[in-house]
């Protein structure tokens, strides 16, 4: 039997067009690597670089450049890097957020802990550091530039992320609205808007580079909060198109395969799938390497589309992907249908049943309910598991890579553990279905508490421990805050002070390791509070959008009392 990796077989998918900048980059970074040696090297900063002239007048200085015994000495290097390209990130340029207020009215009311209070005004005073403009000269001479022009105020994640990523803006709209800078989170959605009016889709994030896949698709989700604080229908009305067009990209073409269930019901479900088959170019060097041991280049480029998928995940890299957890060329995402895909989508499709009815589109409300229904069927019969009490990804095994409607078989779901097998709550107690039958939500707290998953300092990715940054011990802040906000919107009592539980424990570890380092940072190790996480392919960052939204997110939800310590206990 073999794994799918398109309906009929990865040659026949799309590829994007890349752009003569990009291939150049991509040959500069190489370049770099044989001069700089791999020790600290970071591929991406070659494909972030500004052009200072013209793509052919810096081609022809790049071929001058001397090359003993092939390549580039390091002056030389350092001289033309200083003579034709402006620093990485220059062309987003630090702006104020007119919406920012140092301390602002109604700010986090019930965090009494002045020790707390006064940290928590540090994390809100970070978008200062982390809003920007993109400069007039991308606007001018876009073809000298790998970022994107997007037309408002951004937020970036921070460090080596110098731009705005899709999935990410989630949470820093989350921390954006404890922080009661609406506008600024108005126009996170905007610019996303902005993307889907050129390409159809978010793009994974606002670089040329990005323009093969999307990412967890979150926009909706991001209208909806926005409008739950602000009642601007004006908003609503003008992001709900984007919201159809979405919707439509995850559930056609490569994105959509059906699966037929045991009672001979027909399933329609999404996938991961990146229009690429090339290393990436933000990581070239590196993806190069990891296909050097495959040997045709047919098996390479099935290899850099699966890796390109996983991006689109964004749980690039994991265990979860692989069918040999120590081996990343076995990576085989697009022949995967994900647990949390299907949940954003089904919340994707009750949002988009819940806005369009308050602006009055009343067939579309009715078209969008029913398409959550048949998501929420799917949710049953494909991903949930009653004996393990979780939902688990479905993998696509069949005998030929060609099937158009897939079996389902029971053995074929993932039985490992990993976080996003309890994604779903957050989607099914926000529905309040799950709410209605109390033994469900009981039956999956319990599963996440015998689950191995839970730690000192939060939620695991995974239970294996593989090197790769999306699996143990490293616990990401998305991650918290879809289960703890899942858990606390249950209705049950039980689940709402587990919920609470891992809400400190993760604050606490958020705390001590900004004390400790002076930073927020992209992930933690849940192991051990105050540590950071670590693995993957390029070094922990600091910044850090995603964390600073959930830590505000929660103590907005949860509160700090006066009397409660704020140290790792
Ligand atoms: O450069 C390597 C990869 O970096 C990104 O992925 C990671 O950071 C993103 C920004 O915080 C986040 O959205 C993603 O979940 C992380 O795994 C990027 O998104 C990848 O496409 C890229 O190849």
């Amino acid at each position: 039997m073999a794994l799918s990796t398109a309906p009929c077989g990865d040659a026949s998918a799309p590829v994007k067009p890349t752009t003569p900048l990009i291939s150049f980059l991509q040959r500069l970074q190489s370049a770099a690597l044989s001069t700089l040696g791999p020790d600290g090297f970071d591929p991406k900063l070659y494909v972030d670089l500004p052009l200072k002239t013209d793509l052919a007048a810096t081609e022809e200085a790049f071929a001058r450049l001397p090359r003993p015994g092939g390549v580039i000495p390091v002056s030389d290097l350092d001289r033309f890097l200083g003579d034709y390209f402006g620093e990485a990130g220059s062309d987003l340029v630090h702006t104020e957020p007119e919406d920012f207020v140092a301390e602002p009215e109604g700010f986090l009311p019930k965090v009494e802990n002045p020790k707390v209070r006064a940290w928590a005004l540090e994390v809100h005073s970070l978008w200062k550091n982390l809003t920007r403009r993109v400069s007039d000269e991308v606007r001018r001479r876009p073809e000298r530039h790998t970022l994107l022009p997007l037309p408002g105020p951004v937020v970036v994640p921070g460090s080596r992320f110098r731009e705005v990523y899709y999935w990410d803006s989630y949470w820093t709209i989350r921390g954006l609205l404890a922080s009661k800078m609406y506008d600024t989170a108005k126009s996170i959605v905007n610019n996303l808007i902005s993307l889907i009016d050129i390409y159809g889709f978010a793009l994974n994030g606002a670089r040329t580079y990005y323009t093969n896949r999307s990412e967890p698709p979150l926009l909706s989700s991001m209208v909806f909060e926005i409008y739950k604080r602000t009642d601007d229908l004006a908003f609503v009305k003008k992001s709900l198109p984007s919201l159809l067009k979405e919707h439509s990209f995850w559930n056609s073409d490569i994105h959509k395969v059906i699966i037929q269930d045991l009672q001979g019901c027909k399933h329609s479900v999404s996938r991961y799938y990146a229009m690429w088959n090339k290393p990436r170019p933000e990581t070239a060097t590196i993806d190069v390497e990891s296909a050097s041991k495959l040997i045709s280049a047919s098996q390479k480029e099935i290899f850099y589309r699966q890796v390109a998928s996983t991006a689109e995940s964004g749980w690039d890299f994991s265990s979860r992907w692989m069918s040999n957890s120590s081996d990343l060329t076995t990576l085989a995402t697009t022949s995967i249908i994900p647990v949390d895909l299907n949940a954003f989508i089904y919340k994707m499709e009750l949002d988009i049943a819940f806005l369009a009815k308050l602006i009055e589109d009343n067939s579309t409300s009715e078209k969008f309910l029913a398409a959550s229904k048949a998501r929420q069927a799917a949710m049953k019969s494909i991903f949930w598991n009653p004996e393990m009490e979780q939902w688990l990804d479905y993998w696509l095994i069949s005998k030929s890579n060609c099937e158009e409607i897939y079996k389902w078989e029971a053995h074929f779901q993932n039985h490992h553990i990993f976080a996003s097998n309890f994604i779903p709550l957050w989607i099914e107690t926000n529905n309040k279905d799950l709410c209605k039958d109390g033994t469900m939500v009981e039956k999956v707290l319990k599963s996440l508490q015998s689950s191995g998953l839970l730690h000192a300092a939060g939620i695991a990715t995974s239970l294996s421990n593989t090197g790769q940054q999306w699996d143990f011990p490293n616990g990401w802040a998305p991650l918290q805050h879809m289960i703890v906000e899942g858990l606390a919107n249950s209705g049950s009592e039980e689940a709402k002070s587990v919920a609470e539980d891992i809400a400190i424990r993760w604050i606490r570890t958020n705390y001590a390791a900004y004390t400790k380092t002076g930073a927020m940072h992209e992930k933690y190790d849940v192991e051990t509070c105050g540590k950071i996480g670590g693995g993957g392919e390029y070094k922990p960052q600091t910044g850090f959008g995603w964390s600073n939204g959930v830590v505000l997110a929660f103590l907005e939800e949860f509160g700090w009392p006066r009397d409660r310590e704020i140290d790792c206990q």
